[in-house]
């Protein structure tokens, strides 16, 4: 098998993942995969597809400049700026980016502050941190409408391997060395989004009761 058509069927795996989660919500969200390093060539999800279908126009290869590799009709993604500051600057080999309510949530409350630290989370040994009581943190950004723009914002967190930034109010981007390592950071910053603003809201309906019994 080519390592194009390996590399195609790796990226369908984890978009189809990603599917059945529901994170591609109207349209939103974008995957790609390296397929070469010389010349980097990278699988990127067409533009305004919806992802949650499986297609044979769902990918198609770029160079370094997000230029399409071969003649096709396809876009790629709006967002193939951020994908190339990926490949571009670091050796990773899958970026995934999608939009949830929960990744939105937390971007707006803690917008102000440009980043969200989480602290002595089990789940935080999935980005490989095993100290006990750990924290990790990640970026959030503004989300400029001009893309060149976003994407060099975007470009002063993109420094290692692996690495995620939030994007106010659009959604999350995350990079790993692997397909597999990319999503299960993916998963492990959604759980942890879920968690801490379903604490945040189980705390408040306590300090409610607490003020009614009073
Ligand atoms: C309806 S979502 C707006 C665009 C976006 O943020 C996104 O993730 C999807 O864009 P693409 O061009 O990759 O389909
Ligand atoms: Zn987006």
């Amino acid at each position: 098998m080519s390592q194009l058509l390996k590399r195609w069927n790796e990226l369908a795996e984890v978009k189809e993942e990603l599917a059945n989660r529901d994170w591609f919500f109207g349209t939103s969200g974008n995957l790609s995969i390296k397929v070469s390093n010389e010349p980097l060539h990278f699988l990127v999800s067409s533009s305004g597809k919806d992802k949650r279908k499986k297609t044979n126009e769902d990918f198609l290869l770029v160079d370094k400049n997000g230029k399409q590799v071969e003649s096709t009709s396809l876009k790629p993604s709006a967002e193939t700026l951020l994908h190339q500051q990926v490949y571009n600057k670091t050796n990773a080999g899958c970026s995934l980016h999608i939009h949830t309510v929960d990744n939105n949530v937390i971007s707006e409350l803690y917008g102000d502050a440009g980043e969200i630290v989480f602290k002595s989370q089990e789940i935080i040994k999935a980005f490989g941190i095993w100290e006990e009581d750990a924290e990790i943190k990640i970026p959030i950004i503004y989300n400029f409408a001009d893309i060149p723009s976003l994407a060099n914002e975007f470009s002063h967190y993109v420094k290692e391997d692996t690495g995620a930034v939030l994007i106010r109010n659009h959604g999350i981007t995350v990079w790993g060395k692997t397909a597999f390592d990319a999503k299960k950071h993916l998963e492990a910053w959604e759980f942890l989004f879920s968690y801490h603003l379903k604490l945040l809201s189980v705390k408040n309906v306590l300090r409610t009761q607490a003020e009614i019994s009073i």
